[in-house]
């Protein structure tokens, strides 16, 4: 058994927060919200955020980080991409050399360009910094249904010590020493579902789901391996694994959101109607800047871009995807003859 605090109240750090406790382990939970560290106190659920999930009565709750952090082996670090600097900034005066901080959250960070767990260190360099993640809605986690993911670290020995936290008979982890694989794989995968939805939300069919689900992965792919990841991590759960959980689970908030816009919605509108954070918007404009410096071509990335941010019609997204520039659909791939 051992002292967690989860750090970040949405519906993915109440998912592993249920996980954790049902492990045996001590939970503490953190949120800056303080009507909602005031409701999970009360209800043992979040009501807003993942309905139905109810918390055993021992998990703790508090809006004080000292109390969170201080003396926990593992902090598992569950706030959107774009709170992980602020929070980590003020984790960092509590944090002392070897806690483990396990980071969830998928993103990277559109000034620096930096991944997640690599700001993570940046703020807090005594830590020990990994990552989890993987095809994993928390709606499902909560509810216990059979789900696999991958724990990333610098060692074997602390992506092993992830792997015996988190491990049950119905959570599955892996370990990987591929952690850029795995970071920009579960981002850049949020901005291809933000596609597929816009695609299901003009009423195309199964056979663009499947084109944007190949397609994307190849971008994703080609980018991330420039950049030093391995072709197997993207091959694996992080990566394709977590591309289709995305594009097709009735609980991708980034599916829903492009889904709207599809329909028709504001980028606003869409975020405001999903309630839970949209990624997969963050991620687009740095997931361009990186294409840019490590000139790759990301073809539907960049429409995602212009759809969100420069006002084209999604319908023309499609449209200027289909009638690019004929091509070989492997660049490495050639004729002998
Ligand atoms: N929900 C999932 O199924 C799931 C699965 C895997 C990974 N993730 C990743 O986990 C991260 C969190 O996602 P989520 O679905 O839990 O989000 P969410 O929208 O459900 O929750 C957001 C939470 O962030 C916290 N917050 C709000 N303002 C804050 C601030 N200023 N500073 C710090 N914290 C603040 C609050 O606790 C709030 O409930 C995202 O990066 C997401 O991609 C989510
Ligand atoms: O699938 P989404 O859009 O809800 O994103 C949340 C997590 O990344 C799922 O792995």
């Amino acid at each position: 058994m051992a002292k967690v605090g989860v750090i970040g109240a949405g519906s993915w750090g109440i998912a592993l927060a249920k996980l954790l406790r049902t492990n045996g382990n001590e939970v503490t939970v953190w949120s800056i919200v303080e009507e909602e560290v005031a409701m999970l106190r009360r209800e043992h659920e979040h009501i807003d955020k993942l309905p139905g999930v109810k918390l055993p009565e021992d998990v703790l709750f508090t809006t004080d980080l000292k109390e969170a952090v201080t003396g926990k082996e593992f902090l598992v670090l569950a706030v959107p991409s774009v709170f992980t600097r602020s929070t980590a900034k003020s984790m960092a005066a509590y944090v002392t050399e070897g806690q483990i901080i396990v980071c969830v959250a998928k993103g990277i960070e559109e000034d620096t360009l930096m991944t997640i767990s690599d700001v993570v260190e940046q703020e807090i360099p005594c830590a020990d910094v990994a990552v989890m993640c993987g095809p994993s809605h928390a709606e499902e986690v909560g509810v216990g249904l059979p789900t696999t993911v991958v724990a990333g670290a610098k060692t074997e020995s602390t992506a092993e010590k992830i792997q015996d936290l988190f491990m049950n008979e119905v959570f599955r982890v892996y370990t990987s020493p591929d952690m850029l694989g795995m970071e920009l794989g579960g981002s850049l995968k949020n901005v291809i579902a933000l596609a597929a939805g816009m695609a299901d939300g003009l009423g195309y069919g199964d056979n663009t789901k499947a084109a944007l689900i190949t397609r994307g992965i190849a971008e994703i792919a080609g980018l991330a391996v420039k950049m030093g990841a391995k072709v197997e991590t993207l091959c694996g759960l992080t990566g394709i694994g977590d591309l289709i959980v995305t594009c097709e689970s009735r609980h991708s908030r980034n599916r829903k959101a492009g889904m709207l816009i599809g329909q028709g919605y504001t980028m606003k509108q869409a975020t405001d109607e999903v309630k839970m954070v949209v990624e997969g918007i963050y991620s687009a404009k740095a997931a361009l800047a990186l294409a840019k410096k490590y000139d790759v071509e990301l073809p539907i990335i960049e429409e995602v871009n212009k759809v969100l941010f420069d006002d084209k019609p999604a319908k023309e997204g499609v449209k200027d995807l289909m009638v690019r520039e004929k091509r070989v659909e492997h660049l490495n791939l050639k004729w002998e003859n």
